[in-house]
């Protein structure tokens, strides 16, 4: 990551949170501004009162934060940028402070000791999810692993997940994640034609993510990124990814803006359909062939319909369980595989250090596998750097205390969602030196993968926050790393990745609000070597 530019970023947030903070109006009609600074003041102070009075049984108050605007409180500030605005905060109101979005009182945790002692030690507590209006409402319409509270559904979703994500179900359809990702390196090798033009390697990332999503859940892939398919199911998340942000929708946060049909909730509403008749349609297909006798492989869906009685689960439960992992597992890995292929043209030492590790461990007649992982630190730190720099959610998914808590003589009503602040953790000097700069070193000695390092004691040797913490940490965790890694790793195997001169790639912009990846680009793919072709299995470079 280039270190002007997120300075840049960085001052440009601070900037707009300094006007927004002296809110200014500026108005032609004086009656008009008195009127409006009258009803601002006492709704302002209304709120004061109501935000002071929030103190235990002990009196203790809710952590000390900025006090944002009356009935939007600190809305406006975090509409772009939010982790450099939150990060702002942290500097200045410490590692645990509050923030108002209308009605909603947020508490952000910036250190791993803090999340260790609330998300992990007192996860009873911390475990819960606030049913938002657009997404937990609207689009998931109650149901969805990732959106639902703390409870009995939850657990049920939470388990008929993990059967599907736990080591053996992941050791048992690693063929597939191991194809897909050769079928990524083959595509981007044809369609650059062997180097000779420029190509966008994010649709390629997109259908290698999908396919490998397609299989668990429903048995089938799509096999090129021309697929109709392939565009509507990214469509879907990327629209997903833009209107459910955890901070990002003021309907969420105003209730009585809930009563009228508003363009978000007429965009949710949409999404919503547009999930259950893509992802019910196909749960519907393989029902029907189920009920016809035809052999269906194995897969997500096919359990849940052999269980749906015993499981008590609907149509709808089974869509959106299904939509959840459409979702949570596509535009997330793809992005890491993204944010990859965008910062590593501008590292050619960094390549030059894998390349040559690979010819060591790997040699040239075949592609790194799984079993080579271990013994490939210096990619496996690649990717863990880029995780730490890219981290597709910066934000997480806000977890919810469902009862008071009282945490270092400072209060957390029920109901305040607690945000893990991971771009200020993993922007920590402290525990990474010079955390601006992409440098795969800080990881070379850590050999563990992500889901067993979020096991460690020591929170602060924990190598980054990407998944979330405690009982609600992604259950995707072990295929998502298979998947990066195979993916990655071969992607460096095969290729020198090169920018374009003329076409600089943008590394602060980003699309998405809740899950963010980088804006389209372009970069040279030169095959390494005379072998890559044949390894591929294309002997000839595609005219
Ligand atoms: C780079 C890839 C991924 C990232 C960064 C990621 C990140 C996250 C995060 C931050 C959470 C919330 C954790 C918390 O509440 O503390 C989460 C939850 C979840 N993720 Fe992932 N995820 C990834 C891949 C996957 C994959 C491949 C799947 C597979 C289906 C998946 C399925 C889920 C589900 C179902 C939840 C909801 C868990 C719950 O609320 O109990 N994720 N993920």
């Amino acid at each position: 990551m280039d270190s002007s530019t997120n300075t840049t970023i960085q001052q440009a947030a601070v900037f707009n949170l300094v006007v927004v903070e002296d809110f200014v109006f500026q108005s032609k009609s004086t009656s008009l501004v008195i009127a409006t600074a009258a009803i601002a003041t006492a709704v302002y102070y209304l709120f004061s009162f109501f935000e002071s009075s929030l103190r235990d049984k002990n009196g203790n108050g809710i952590p000390a934060g900025p006090r944002g605007l009356p009935l939007l409180g600190s809305f406006p500030f975090l509409t772009q940028y939010p982790e450099l605005t939150l990060d702002y905060w942290a500097k200045k109101f410490g590692d645990m402070y509050s923030i108002w979005l209308g009605n909603q009182l947020f508490v952000i945790i910036s250190s791993p000791a803090i999340v260790k002692d609330l998300i992990v030690t007192n996860g009873a507590v911390f475990s819960s999810r606030k049913e938002m209006f657009i997404k937990s409402q609207t689009v998931f319409a109650g149901r969805g692993i990732t959106a639902t509270p703390y409870n009995d559904r939850w657990r049920k979703h939470r388990r008929i997940a993990t059967g599907w994500l736990n080591q053996r179900a992941v050791d048992s359809y690693t063929p597939i994640l191991d194809r897909e990702a050769t079928v990524l390196v083959k595509a981007m090798y044809q369609e650059s034609k062997a180097g000779q033009v420029p190509i966008n390697p994010q649709p390629h990332a997109g259908r290698a993510s999908l396919n490998n999503m397609l299989s668990i859940v429903f048995g089938f892939r799509t096999d090129s990124i021309y697929h109709p398919l392939v565009g509507r199911a990214l469509k879907l998340s990327r629209e997903f990814m833009n209107s459910t942000g955890p901070m990002s929708n003021l309907v969420d946060f105003i209730p009585f803006l809930q009563n009228f049909r508003t363009p978000m909730r007429v965009r949710g509403e949409k999404l919503h359909q547009g999930l259950v008749e893509t992802y019910g349609g196909f749960i519907k297909d393989i029902e029907h062939k189920m009920q016809m006798g035809v052999n269906v492989p194995d897969c997500l869906a096919k359990t849940m319909i052999d269980t749906k009685e015993e499981e008590q689960m609907g149509h709808l439960d089974m869509a959106i369980l299904a939509s959840a992992f459409m979702i949570g597992g596509v535009e997330t890995t793809a992005a890491i595989m993204q944010w990859f292929s965008a910062l590593i043209p501008a590292y050619p030492e960094i390549q030059r250090k894998a390349h040559e590790e690979l010819d060591k461990v790997v040699g040239r007649d075949r592609l790194p596998t799984v079993e080579d992982e271990k013994n490939l630190p210096y990619c496996h730190a690649i990717i863990k750097e880029v995780e730490r720099c890219h981290n597709p959610f910066w934000l997480g998914t806000p977890h919810v205390a469902n009862e008071d808590f009282t945490y270092r003589g400072q209060f957390i009503p029920k109901d305040t969602v607690v945000v893990l602040n991971t771009w200020t953790m993993h922007h920590d000097p402290s525990r990474h030196s010079e955390p601006e700069r992409f440098n795969p070193e800080r990881y070379l000695d850590d050999s563990l993968t992500s889901a067993d390092s979020a096991n460690l004691t020591d929170p602060y040797q924990r190598d980054h926050w990407m998944f979330g913490a405690g009982r609600r940490i992604c259950p995707g965790m072990i295929v998502a790393e298979r998947e990066i890694w195979l993916t990655i790793s071969r992607m460096l195997w095969a290729f020198t990745m090169e920018s374009l001169p003329d076409e600089p790639i943008d590394l602060k912009e980003y699309d998405g609000l809740s899950g963010r990846s980088p804006v389209p680009f372009r970069i040279n793919l030169i095959p390494r070597h005379d072998k890559v072709a044949q390894v591929l299995g294309m002997e000839e470079a595609p005219a």
